[in-house]
């Protein structure tokens, strides 16, 4: 078993269920990223004790949210040391349009992780795009380098679609088995 920890920013929720799900698959322990940009006690130790960590973070303004930025930018202090190198990363995010631009976020992750000289690990899925496809199927919106979820500008955390988040639960289980394929 790989040790796999889930960090991430949440402002009103909806990622936060979508962190919980990729938790679940991950059989991962969550580090919330709080509303000032700070970890809480003793998770810097956590994260560098990981095989893998799992970003995620909200799209606000096509890219991930300051308080996930601030934790990035104060992850340069492990960057130093090289601690996080040849760790597993991965990442999530939710946004309120059908694309707008998550992908952004997720490419934020990668750059992060490789400058932290990581491995990235995408979700390994087939898309759900057929004819016949439905909005709740897992991975209908189509991606491949991250999990990512979709809730309407005015839906609350509870109208977050179960297909959305059986796709971040299966992403989880994909970050957790590649991680202990990795750590061998
Ligand atoms: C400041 C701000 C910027 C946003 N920018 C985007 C965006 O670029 N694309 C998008 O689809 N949704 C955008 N949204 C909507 C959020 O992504 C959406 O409300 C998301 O569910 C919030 O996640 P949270 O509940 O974890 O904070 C934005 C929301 C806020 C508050």
């Amino acid at each position: 078993m790989a040790n796999v920890v889930v960090v991430y920013h949440s402002g009103y929720g909806h990622t936060q269920r979508l962190a919980q799900a990729v938790a679940e698959g991950a059989g991962a322990p969550l580090v919330a990223i709080d509303a000032e940009g700070n970890l809480p006690e003793g998770a810097w130790d956590r994260l560098a004790q990981a095989d893998a960590i799992v970003f995620g973070a909200p799209t606000y303004m096509g890219g991930p949210s300051w308080q996930f930025k601030k934790f990035a930018d104060a992850s340069s202090k492990p960057w130093f040391g090289g601690a996080w190198k040849d760790k597993m990363f991965a990442g999530f995010t939710n946004s309120a349009s059908m694309n707008g631009d998550k992908f952004s976020t997720l490419s934020y992750f990668f750059t992060l992780a490789m400058q932290h000289g990581g491995v990235w690990v995408g979700n390994g899925m087939m898309p759900a795009n057929s004819k016949a496809a439905q909005r709740n199927d897992v991975n209908y919106l189509g991606t491949f380098s991250g999990a990512v979820s979709q809730s309407p500008a005015d839906a609350s955390v509870q109208e977050m679609l179960p297909g959305d988040l059986e796709t971040g639960r299966q992403f989880g289980q994909r970050v957790a088995a590649a991680a202990a394929r990795w750590k061998k």
